[in-house]
């Protein structure tokens, strides 16, 4: 046997030494389902498979770097390179480029991101002289995205009268139109978005049946993490191209699913055993990766869901600290407690920042966090948010960049063209643009053909428009021999950009400046690595593509230590020796946009399965009594999720029967704290803190006490409802009280609402206003 073997345990070595044939493991968190793909794939290859017919797709691009690693560890080659391994959106760009002018692409097409698609919608919505409160942009690129993530094209969208009629109920009857111009712009401008790149993968391997062959017959073996959150364009991929041989392997856990809300579906996993012949089922039930105290504490949470396969996870570790809960005045002060916490612990047990982290529910609660964790020094990053490639400065120029390899590219010529200004305005733009749609070209093109059109352009200007074509043009005839650092460095000293910034001479002007630097070193680091493993020249082309599809997880280039700060969301498939989940505050978390139905209650509470089964060793839950939220300081309830975890589990900081919200000083408002009055909720001082449970007694007390406490602000919420009632709703509109359900905390109703169809609502959720 291989020594690497004997690092599994026999369940986990099962799915591992099984080469052939479909299989499923479904495990929870902890188990081993990643080791068990990284070993598989190791395996494989030690049998002879070649690393270029293995497919493995990861959650992220670094999951999927660090498997490389791993393996080649394991075999003891770099051969691992070759292996076919990164997200689906990567992967699946990579073959898009091979095989585009089959779907009548330029194999250098552009990836459009968030912003960019945006931007197209919003000049669509403006071109079609729509009101842009009723056709929000957001709300609609979020509809188009949708689309194409159910695989419903244009031409599908106008054939389906339910999805017409949909729209046309929540006011927008012209979505269609929307969608189709969406949809020829981007193609006119050479430039796919990120749903493109699956939805156009499936096109192609429908459309094209020896397209299909070939990538069947190339991966022979294909392996998926994270199977629970494949949406259904993605299981669609996975199903054509392991057709042929059926060696398919996925992994995942329901319990985890977390990204409903952007077309996961957790079916794609309850169905597997379906979908191919003969599939093993695995389970692993040892989880190595938390105490006991965290095992357990989480099986306790997710026995509350009602949707799930039943599971069994247990630890052999230890017990460990129990879950330290507190409760804080303020975002300010639960700032403070985690960033003195996470310095106490550090000093006392000899840990790094990277040992450290810290999830929240969502972006906004970062701030806090940032300032107690700067006032106290300790070195940090935030994940996701606003990335570095999406900054101004940047964007800018890396428009000129993708232009230079597009120059269809009509979001990155909209960008520049007069960036530096170069005195071409927009009435000049909009005759350009209309000419362009009105000769189905590309701005680009019409400039290039000025001469031979009749457009109202005046001397001066024709000579400006044709000096900037004459510089990209120019830039790309460099870029095709030169690497991708030389035509950056290039283009930012022709442009005249910087110069531009350093008359600025504002510290936010020398900021711009060093985050252009930060771009050029970073665009020098990848061409030295890429030129290092010498199967590729590190040419822009292939920055770009980088750039794109780089998940907010990918950023993290640097090894400097640090704590991190993240969404509970990006966590997912990460570990931390310490992990503070901030922000456990009903309407926060879980959301208040998230508990109208019980399926998205229950998706709230994986996600607080995911953060909580994230920690190691020890696990902290911190809520505050009041915080601001639109700009109001409202009072704040702790979770139902503190409740749902038994409390054998739990190590309350402070009594739990009083916590009814006090006024107290704040700092923030006020500057100094008086203590006397802190005092009155903390326990007695004393260092470190008693970390007490609260007696029987005390928990009597304070069960009684929860729904009196809330009462005055219940109230407001239910109303007494009862069949026949109209009622209005403020997401799915106004509705009719088909049938009313259960009592008191449990009493569910049925309404049939104007825009979402019918509905169970739990009322004690549900904001529900009595119309009659
Ligand atoms: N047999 C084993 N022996 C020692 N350590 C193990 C073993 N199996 C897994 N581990 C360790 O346990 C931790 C969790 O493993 P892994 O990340 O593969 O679990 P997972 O099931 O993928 O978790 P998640 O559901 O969170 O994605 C990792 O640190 C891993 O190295
Ligand atoms: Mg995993």
């Amino acid at each position: 046997m291989e020594s690497y073997l004997a690092e599994l345990n026999e369940a986990q070595r099962a799915p591992v030494l099984q080469k052939d044939g479909a299989m499923i493991v479904i495990a929870g968190a902890g188990s081993g389902k990643t080791r068990v793909l990284t070993y598989r794939i190791a395996y494989l290859m030690s049998q002879g498979v070649d690393p270029f017919n293995i497919l493995s797709l990861t959650f992220t691009n670094k999951a999927a770097r660090e498997m490389k690693n791993r393996i080649s560890k394991i075999v003891g080659s770099s051969e691992a390179k070759n292996l076919w391994m990164g997200t689906f959106h990567s992967i699946f760009a990579k073959i898009l480029r091979f095989e585009a002018d089959k779907l009548g692409y330029p194999s250098n097409f552009t990836i459009y991101d968030t912003q960019d698609s945006q931007s197209v919608i919003r000049a669509v919505i403006k071109d079609m002289r729509l009101d842009k409160d009723v056709y929000k942009y957001k709300q609609v690129y979020n509809r188009i995205s949708s689309f194409k993530n159910s695989l419903i094209t244009v031409k599908a969208y106008f054939q389906n009268p339910e999805l017409q009629e949909a729209d046309a109920m929540s006011k927008k009857p012209r979505m269609g139109e929307i969608y189709q111009a969406y949809v020829e712009r981007c193609f006119k401008a050479g430039a796919m978005d990120f749903d493109d790149l699956l939805l156009k993968t499936n096109e192609l391997l429908n459309r094209f049946p020896e397209v299909l062959h070939k990538y069947q017959s190339r991966f022979r073996y294909i392996l998926v993490d994270e199977y629970q959150d494949t949406n259904h364009s993605q299981y669609l991929i996975v199903k054509a191209l392991s057709d042929k041989f059926q060696n398919i392997c996925v992994v995942g856990d329901d319990a985890q699913s977390i990204y409903a809300f952007r077309g996961a579906n957790i079916n794609n996993i309850l169905n597997f055993q379906k979908d191919y012949e003969n599939v093993e089922m695995y389970r692993l039930e040892q989880n190595y990766r938390s105490t006991k105290n965290i095992v357990n504490a989480a099986n306790s949470i997710i026995d509350k869901n009602k949707t799930k396969l039943e599971k069994v996870v247990w630890t052999a570790n230890d017990d460990g600290p129990k879950i330290v809960v507190n409760r804080l005045l303020t975002d300010g002060e639960e700032g403070r407690f985690v960033a003195s916490s996470i310095f106490e612990t550090k000093m006392q047990n000899q840990l790094s920042n990277g040992d450290f982290a810290i999830l929240y529910r969502t972006n906004a609660q970062s701030r806090a966090m940032e300032d107690a964790l700067r006032k106290r020094d300790i070195p940090y990053r935030i994940y996701g948010g606003l990335s570095f490639y999406q900054r101004k400065e940047i964007k800018d120029i890396l428009s000129y960049l993708r232009l230079l390899i597009n120059p269809k590219d009509e979001e990155a010529l909209k960008r520049i063209i007069n960036f530096p200004a170069r005195g071409i305005g927009q009435t000049t733009m909009d005759r350009l643009s209309i000419a362009a749609n009105q000769y189905g070209k590309s701005i680009f093109e019409v400039i290039e053909n000025l001469d031979h059109l009749d457009l109202k352009i005046n001397k001066s200007t024709r000579n400006k428009l044709e000096n900037f074509v004459n510089m990209i043009k120019s830039f790309t005839i460099l870029s095709e021999n030169a690497d991708a650092f030389v035509v950056a460095d290039t283009v930012t000293k022709k442009t005249g950009l910087v110069q531009e910034m350093k008359k600025d001479g504002t510290p936010e002007g020398v900021a711009r400046i060093e985050n252009i630097e930060e771009l050029l070193n970073g665009i020098r680091d990848f061409v030295e690595e890429q030129k290092e493993l010498a199967d590729s020249s590190g040419s822009l082309a292939e920055f770009l593509e980088d750039v794109a599809l780089a998940t907010d997880m990918d950023k993290d280039t640097s090894d400097e230590d640090r704590v991190a700060l993240m969404t509970i969301h990006l966590a997912k498939g990460l570990e931390f020796p310490y992990v503070y989940i901030v922000g456990l505050e009903e309407d926060l978390f879980p959301s208040s946009m998230s508990m109208n139905t019980r399926s998205e209650l229950e998706e709230e509470r994986r996600l607080f399965y995911v953060a909580l089964t994230r920690a190691e060793t020890q696990a902290y839950l911190t809520y505050t009594q009041s915080r601001y939220r639109w700009g109001k300081l409202v009072d704040a309830e702790p979770s139902r999720f503190i409740e749902e975890i038994d409390d054998q589990f739990l190590d309350y900081l402070v009594p739990q029967d009083d916590y009814k919200y006090k006024p107290l000083i704040d700092t923030d408002i006020f500057g100094e704290v008086d203590k006397s009055k802190l005092r009155q909720t903390k326990p007695k001082k004393g260092t470190p803190p008693p970390a007490h449970k609260p007696t029987e007694q005390q928990l009597q007390k304070l069960r009684k006490l929860k729904p009196a406490a809330s009462e005055p602000a219940k109230a407001t919420k239910t109303v007494n409802l009862a069949e026949g009632n109209e009622v209005e709703h403020m997401r799915f509109g106004k509705g009719k009280v088909l049938k009313i359900e259960g009592v008191g905390q449990d009493q569910k109703a049925e309404i049939d609402f104007e825009n979402g169809g019918i509905k169970n609502l739990l009322l004690r959720f549900a904001k529900l206003k009595l119309l009659s």
